[in-house]
């Protein structure tokens, strides 16, 4: 039953899945066609594929048409292709019934028809957003029968105004786009009438920004900057919680769910807006450019600390990646059950608050571990451990930020040079100097006082994992460096 034999182009071929893969077998191996037509690779090599990457399989006028993505390239990045042919000796309710199987193993039962409504940001990273869709994206999802209400965004904060009155039907909500319009999206949803139902509705981003920090975190460093793959993670990911944060500015409170920055780090994003071309090029030469003027940033910031030992906040990524332990050991255990999470009452307590004193060059927190490619800021960060991650660099040399910057990609060096990091159930600062710039999300706002609260797994995102960045960070750190 799991074989069939096609006519593909004139080449006798033989159809056939296992539990793992999918095959394309030409009967007499010399025979083998592929040519590429609408951005659709048609192939009949001898070929293997993961079911996960099988798309779509259907019969139309007695031939059968199968969709999925393979690697290709120097960069092995996913494309699709399609294998079709009339059925050989088969009659075809036989064949119907074949690709009913097939999909139900590649999709593990679950309904590859979703219901979508996608945001394209044709401003995002290099402006290729749009092309991006069109070409590659947009194929796969009608390849998969998905039902798409796709809006192009046109100016910034449209994406909040959709996201705040968005029906509550959609399977997925798709951001082609960078970390920029997740972050209105989030705040869409914050204003929802129905905001729980809303919230449950889960985040799927294609990365055609500049950092595509989530992208990254959901998919991995291979996959992260992949549209494809991306658009697969829409098909066949698992909804994943994660920790939000609330970012509370006066009597305005806005939802953060990657980082909140000032000093360098926030100067080094916004000062490289013009650089945009550049795609996440841009941070780095920020980053140089902000070590020669290695101005402080005088500010007054407190934590309700959790931990602060970098190796025992390793030990419990560790635990927590090979299932040991469902919550970080490092959590106190007044963190362990919902009744007595911290909440803005007890934040109001001054002697839970442990002020940090030294004069700093930036402070970067939130949770990642990337925030973009370059950039692995919160290597032991966990997406639903009720806190926040905080890392200080505290004023050091020009050669020291240097140093430091060499290696950040794999997360081992920045762990051992950013000097300060604390995990926090809250924190609040207070900016000294009367000019600078505070970042949250990668989006400036005023640069005042604030405080940050988690909102303990409120936002939901597809994920390929049952966590957040695969198998690379246990990789990266478990030298314990
Ligand atoms: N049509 C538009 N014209 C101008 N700006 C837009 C438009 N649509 C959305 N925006 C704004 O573009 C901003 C940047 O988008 P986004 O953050 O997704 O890309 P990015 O900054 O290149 O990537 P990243 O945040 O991953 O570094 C968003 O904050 C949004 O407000």
């Amino acid at each position: 039953m799991n074989q069939v034999l096609i006519d593909s182009c004139g080449v006798s071929t033989s159809l056939r899945f296992t539990d793992v893969s999918f095959f394309i077998e030409p009967n007499n191996p010399d025979d083998h066609k592929s040519s590429c037509c609408a951005g659709i690779y048609r192939t009949v090599e001898c070929t293997e594929v993961p079911l996960r990457n099988v798309i779509s399989a259907k019969v139309a006028s007695g031939a059968i048409e199968v969709q999925y993505l393979v690697r290709k390239g120097k960069e092995s990045r996913l494309n699709l292709v399609m294998t079709s042919g009339t059925v050989q000796n088969e009659d075809s309710a036989r064949a119907k019934k074949w690709c009913e199987a097939l999909l139900l193993v590649a999709y593990q039962g679950a309904n590859p028809f979703k219901n979508l409504k996608v945001l394209v940001n044709p401003h995002g990273g290099k402006g290729k957003g749009r092309a991006l869709y069109v070409s590659k994206v947009e194929p796969i999802f009608l390849a998969a029968g998905c039902t798409l209400d796709v809006t192009y965004t046109t100016h910034s904060g449209h994406a909040i105004e959709i996201a705040r009155e968005m029906k509550l039907g959609y399977d997925a909500l798709v951001t082609v786009s960078g970390d920029g319009l997740i972050h209105e999206v989030l705040n869409g949803i914050n204003q929802h009438e129905h905001r729980d139902q809303a919230f449950c509705i889960p985040i799927a981003p294609i990365p055609t920004g500049s950092g595509n920090g989530m992208s990254l975190n959901l998919l991995g460093l291979k996959d992260g900057l992949d549209v494809c793959a991306a658009a697969l993670n829409v098909l066949k990911g698992q909804p994943l919680k994660t920790d939000l944060f609330a970012f509370t500015q006066g009597d305005r409170c806005r939802v953060s769910f990657m980082s909140q920055t000032i000093g360098i780090t926030a100067d080094l994003d916004i000062e490289t807006e013009h650089l945009r071309w550049m795609g996440d090029i841009r941070f780095i030469v920020g980053y140089i450019r902000a070590i020669i003027a290695r101005k402080s940033c005088p500010i007054e910031l407190s934590m309700k600390v959790v931990d602060q030992d970098k190796s025992r906040m390793m030990d419990a990524l560790h635990a927590r990646r090979v299932g040991e332990s469902p919550i970080p050991s490092s959590l106190p255990s007044s963190l362990l059950s919902d009744d007595k999470k911290p909440d803005s009452a007890s934040s109001s307590h001054e002697e839970e608050w442990t002020q940090f004193k030294r004069p700093i060059l930036w402070m970067y927190a939130g949770q990642g571990p990337f925030v973009s490619r370059a950039l692995m800021q919160f290597p032991v960060s966990l997406a639903d451990d009720g806190l926040i991650d905080i890392s200080i660099q505290e004023i050091t040399s020009r050669r020291a930020l240097l140093w430091a910057m060499d290696g950040a990609e794999e997360g081992r060096t920045y762990w051992i040079n950013t000097n300060r990091y604390f995990k926090a159930s809250a924190y609040r600062a207070k900016p000294l100097a009367s000019k600078g710039t505070l970042v949250v999300d990668g989006e400036q706002v005023p640069f005042e006082a604030f405080q940050v609260d988690v909102l303990s797994r409120l936002g939901t995102f597809l994920a390929p994992y049952p966590y957040y960045a695969p198998e690379f960070l246990v990789r990266d750190i478990q030298g314990k460096t």
